[in-house]
């Protein structure tokens, strides 16, 4: 089988936004008067989006409720500081530039679908140097719905005009693997992300590589 385009996502697969976000949720949680979370925990708060980010960082938990003014506030708070550090202390993962210049010489159409909000991942996008490689980038307030919901990559397909079957899809998370299923695209996983404190091992998916490189190599080979 033979691949057309390729959706990948952002946080956790293509860049390592870990500090930055970090740096941003633990402002948020001192100007609120709340102790510093360590870099791991905030890892496993991420992947669905910033305000369930920010839900989470402000709960301590996966799925504790916040109520609707503090939520709002905190959102207010991270938004602002996450403006200001977006992008510092980012890093690319390695054999990204390789494995997205590789699919680029495969004749492939490349899209990012990440959960990210559109107003911090087109400044990072052009910021790391990436935004060229691709077509589209559909984020996580573009569609109605956010991955895991199939919404955002069947959207991508549309926008990128070919079919979901010709479709391969790499991410990090539960939410690129199921959205991925859920809209009959192939998908592989990354182990070096955000997987909710999850192995990546969890997952169904197509098969797991243990780069953007390895990625493009398992393309031509499948
Ligand atoms: O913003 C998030 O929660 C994660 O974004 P991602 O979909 O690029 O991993
Ligand atoms: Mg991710």
């Amino acid at each position: 089988m033979s691949f057309a385009a390729v959706l990948l996502d952002l946080d956790g697969t293509l860049l390592n936004t870990l500090a930055d976000l970090t740096d941003a949720t633990n402002a948020m949680r001192i100007e609120l008067g709340m102790h510093p979370l360590s870099q791991d925990v905030v890892a496993t708060y991420l992947g669905k989006g910033t305000r369930n980010l920010v839900r989470r960082a402000l709960s301590n938990s996966l799925d504790a409720h916040v109520d609707d003014e503090l939520l709002d506030r905190g959102l207010e708070i991270f938004q602002r500081t996450y403006h200001l550090v977006n992008g510092d202390k980012t890093l690319l993962y390695p054999g990204v530039l390789e494995g997205l210049t590789a699919f680029r010489e495969q004749g492939m159409r490349l899209a990012v679908v990440t959960n990210k909000p559109q107003a911090f991942t087109l400044p990072l996008l052009e910021r790391s140097g990436l935004l060229h490689f691709f077509e589209h980038v559909v984020c996580g307030d573009t569609c109605a719905q956010r991955k895991p919901d199939p919404m955002p990559m069947l959207h991508a397909c549309d926008l990128l005009d070919v079919a979901p079957a010709d479709t391969l899809a790499i991410g990090d998370s539960c939410n690129d693997a199921l959205a991925a299923k859920a809209a009959g695209i192939t998908v592989l996983a990354v182990p070096y992300g955000y997987n909710e404190g999850q192995s990546v091992h969890t997952l169904e998916v197509d098969d797991i590589v243990s780069s953007i490189e390895e990625a493009a190599q398992w393309a031509r080979n499948h």
